[in-house]
C-alpha cells in the first residue's frame, strides 16, 4: 500500500485534498481525521502538519508527500521534488518599514524575524551577511511594530498582509514556491505505484490547463487551421458529409482558447466549440 503525506491545515490543505479527489482518491470527511485508507486504490493518506511532511518522507516511513517547496527547503530534509502542482504559489521575500533597507547588503548587524529560519540563515550566509535570525511561528508582520526585529522574511502572495502592517518588500525575491510532490532522495525512481500516482495527478493538471476544441473547416484551410491547433501529438481530422469540409479535434491550452477561436474563425472555420476535459492520461 502506497503511504502518502497530505497537509492537514493551512493554505496547502484544501487545494491538495481537492486535487487528490479529482484524481479519484478517497479523502477524509472530517478535518480531525489524521489518517484514512483508500482500499480500492491501495493508498493510505496521513494528514500531517505541512512543515513536518518532508521530515516524514525523508525518513522513509512514508513514500511520498505533498508540501510547499519553501517548506521542503527550509526543513533541510533529504527529500526532493518530483512533481510541481501549480497551487499555493508564493514568493519568499524580505520586508521592512519603508527606508529600512534597499537590499540584502543593508542587513548586516540587523535582526530578521521569520518562520523559515532554514531558508533565511542559508540565504544570509550564502551572501556573506552577518545578521541575527529570530524564529516566530507566524504573523511575523507584527514583529517589527512590536520591536522584536527590524526586518522580516515571509511568504508573500497578494502583498495584503505586508501593506496592512505598513511594510514594503526590498531586495530580490529569496525564492519562489508552490505545492510540490516530494519523495526521499535515493528512493527507487520508477516504482509502479508511485508512477501511477504521479500520472493521475498529471492528468488532473492537464485537465485543468487544457480544453478540447472541435471545429469544421474547408479542406483548403486545413493546414492553416492545424498550425493554430497542433494538439499534443497531432489533431484528429474526420471527413464531413458535405464534400470539401472536415471536422478537426485537438486539445488547446485553456488560456489561449478564445484567441485561437478568433483566429480559426478568421480563416473560415465554423461551429467552433470548446469543452472541458474532466480527466486524462497522456
Ligand atoms: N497566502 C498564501 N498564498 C499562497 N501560498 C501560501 C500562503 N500562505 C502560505 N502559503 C504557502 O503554504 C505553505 C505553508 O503552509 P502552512 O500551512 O504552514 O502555512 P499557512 O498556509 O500560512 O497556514 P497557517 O495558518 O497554519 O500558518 C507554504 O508552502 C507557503 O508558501
Ligand atoms: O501576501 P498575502 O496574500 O497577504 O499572503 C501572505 C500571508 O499569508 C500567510 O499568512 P497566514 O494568514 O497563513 O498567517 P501566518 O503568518 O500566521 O502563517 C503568510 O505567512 C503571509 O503572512
Ligand atoms: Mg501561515
Amino acid at each position: 500500500m502506497l503511504r502518502i503525506a497530505v497537509p492537514n491545515k493551512g493554505s496547502l490543505s484544501g487545494p491538495a485534498a481537492e486535487m487528490l479527489h479529482e484524481a479519484g482518491y478517497q479523502q477524509r470527511r472530517e478535518s480531525k481525521e489524521l489518517r484514512i485508507v483508500d482500499p480500492e486504490n491501495e493508498v493510505e493518506f496521513f494528514y500531517l502538519r505541512p512543515r513536518d511532511i518532508a521530515i516524514y518522507v525523508s525518513s522513509g516511513k512514508l513514500d511520498i508527500g505533498i508540501t510547499g517547496r519553501d517548506l521542503l527547503i527550509d526543513s533541510g530534509a533529504s527529500a526532493e521534488t518530483i512533481l510541481p502542482l501549480g497551487f499555493a504559489r508564493s514568493t519568499f521575500r524580505f520586508a521592512g518599514k519603508p527606508g529600512t533597507a534597499a537590499g540584502i547588503a543593508d542587513l548586516a548587524g540587523k535582526t530578521v524575524a521569520t518562520s523559515y529560519e532554514g531558508i533565511v540563515a542559508k540565504h544570509l550566509a550564502d551572501n556573506g551577511i552577518d545578521a541575527s535570525v529570530v524564529h516566530l511561528d507566524g504573523a511575523v508582520e507584527t514583529a517589527i511594530e512590536l520591536g522584536v526585529a527590524e526586518v522580516i522574511a515571509d511568504v508573500v502572495e497578494t502583498g495584503t498582509s505586508l501593506r496592512n502592517a505598513g511594510l514594503e518588500v526590498f531586495g530580490d525575491p529569496i525564492m519562489k514556491s508552490e505545492a510540490v510532490v516530494i519523495r526521499r532522495v535515493g528512493a527507487e525512481a520508477d516504482e509502479p505505484k508511485v508512477q501511477q500516482f504521479l500520472r493521475r495527478l498529471q492528468g488532473v493538471l492537464v485537465a485543468r490547463t487544457y480544453v478540447m476544441m472541435d471545429y469544421d473547416c474547408r479542406v483548403e484551410q486545413l493546414e492553416k487551421a492545424v498550425a493554430l491547433t497542433p494538439g499534443l501529438e497531432s489533431p484528429t481530422v474526420s471527413p464531413l458529409h458535405n464534400e470539401g469540409w472536415v471536422a478537426v479535434r485537438a486539445m488547446v491550452p485553456s488560456k489561449e482558447a478564445q484567441r485561437i477561436m478568433d483566429d480559426l474563425y478568421d480563416i473560415g472555420a465554423r461551429a467552433i466549440l470548446t469543452t472541458a476535459i474532466h480527466a486524462c492520461r497522456l
